[in-house]
């Protein structure tokens, strides 16, 4: 079955929505300049809310140590999310450290990008495959070019995101056999505004896929 992930999710009903729906992870993105921004306080708030059978990912750009400390203490996520100009020492380190899962993202522009994430074998504990950064880091709704994966091995886990939404993501799956898909900006009705429907479409539509 393809793992689920719904990002940037800030208020409690769309949270429960995606849990209900079936998601495997959700994430809380804590980011000032993005739409979907949550304060400590909040996220901290929402995560009581995240069954143990869900995970937790706290997304984050390149926070230096010791707010990164601070969030880690406030949200107890189970994975960080990496998703700036982190590097493979950095992510180890934070790792290391919080025994805590790390997702680095990777905006993928072409097959060179492609190579060089290799630097984060053993560092990182999952790729996620982004479109390149726009305005925001992530969170962009804008899909890369699914065939730059096309015969691409994977040695270590990965996931795919970028502009996927309840009408693509069966399409995006079939393609690239991605085990877990991650979607944010098509799940709603303006920046930062999730729609229960849209989540809950998304999820019939991978478990469409996965039956098919
Ligand atoms: O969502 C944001 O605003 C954001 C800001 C800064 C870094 C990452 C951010 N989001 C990450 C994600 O939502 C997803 O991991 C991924 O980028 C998919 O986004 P989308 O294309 O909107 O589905």
């Amino acid at each position: 079955m393809t793992d689920i992930k719904i990002c940037g999710l800030s208020t409690p009903e769309t949270l429960d929505a995606a849990v209900d729906a079936g998601a495997t992870h959700v994430g809380f993105v804590h980011y000032e300049k993005s739409p979907r921004h949550v304060s400590l306080e909040q996220a901290a708030k929402l995560r009581r809310r995240v069954p143990e059978s869900v995970k937790l990912v706290l997304v984050q750009v390149a926070m230096q140590p010791e707010p990164l400390a601070r969030a880690y203490e406030a949200i107890r996520p189970d994975v960080i999310q990496f998703h700036g100009s982190e590097t493979p020492e950095w992510i180890r380190l934070v790792r290391d450290t919080v025994k805590v899962e790390s997702w680095r993202s990777i905006g993928l522009r072409s097959a060179e990008t492609l190579d060089n994430a290799k630097k984060f074998e053993g560092a990182a504990d999952r790729l996620l495959f982004d479109a390149p950064a726009k305005a925001l880091p992530g969170g962009n709704g804008v899909s890369f070019q699914w065939s730059l994966l096309d015969g691409w091995e994977p040695f270590m886990p990965w996931a795919l995101a970028g502009g996927l939404t309840p009408d693509n993501v069966g399409e995006a799956i079939a393609r690239t056999g991605a085990p877990l898909v991650d979607a944010s900006s098509g799940l709603e009705t303006e920046p930062g505004v999730k729609d229960i429907e849209r989540i809950k479409a998304f999820c019939e539509a991978v478990r469409a896929a996965d039956a098919a």
